[in-house]
């Protein structure tokens, strides 16, 4: 059978204190419990602002605004591989409406904290990004 090729968007998105928003993957999904950019599957005929935005509301409930993109790249998991593209997103209204429908927790974290958090093997480019942008 052909592999699967799986087209995911994700969020840097960071608040007006400087943090960072990850959220934790539901005890029952794949990779369960790992933390993440929020975000997910971009659906057929679907653009990634949208569908980036989409994936925000249905997981927390709120808008985001997607700016521009800032990594691109791809990850061969054992089964499937993903074309992971993460984009600069802001807030499009307060962190308190923030809601846990779709993922089992989420924290606002500096980038020093983020390293304390299990990713998925597909995120290290972009947590090296972010680390670097650090230095
Ligand atoms: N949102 C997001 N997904 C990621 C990241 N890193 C990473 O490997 N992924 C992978 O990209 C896919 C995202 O799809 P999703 O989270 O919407 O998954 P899903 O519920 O539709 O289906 P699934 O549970 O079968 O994966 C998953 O396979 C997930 O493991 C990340 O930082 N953020």
């Amino acid at each position: 059978m052909a592999r699967r090729h799986v087209r995911v968007v994700g969020a840097m998105l960071q608040n007006d204190g400087g943090r960072y928003l990850i959220t934790q993957r539901p005890p029952s999904a794949s990779l369960p419990l790992l933390w993440e950019f929020p975000g997910g599957r971009v659906e057929e005929g679907e653009d990634d602002a949208t569908a980036l935005a989409r994936e925000i509301l249905e997981e927390m409930g709120v808008a985001v605004h997607v700016l521009e993109q800032a990594m691109h790249t791809r990850h061969e998991y054992p089964t499937y591989d993903i074309d992971f593209r993460v984009f600069h997103c802001r807030m499009a209204e307060p962190e308190r409406n923030i809601r846990h429908l779709r993922v089992h927790d989420h924290r606002w974290v500096t980038l020093e904290e983020m390293a304390g958090y299990r990713f998925p093997d597909a995120d290290a480019k972009t947590l090296a990004k972010l680390l670097d942008l650090d230095s």
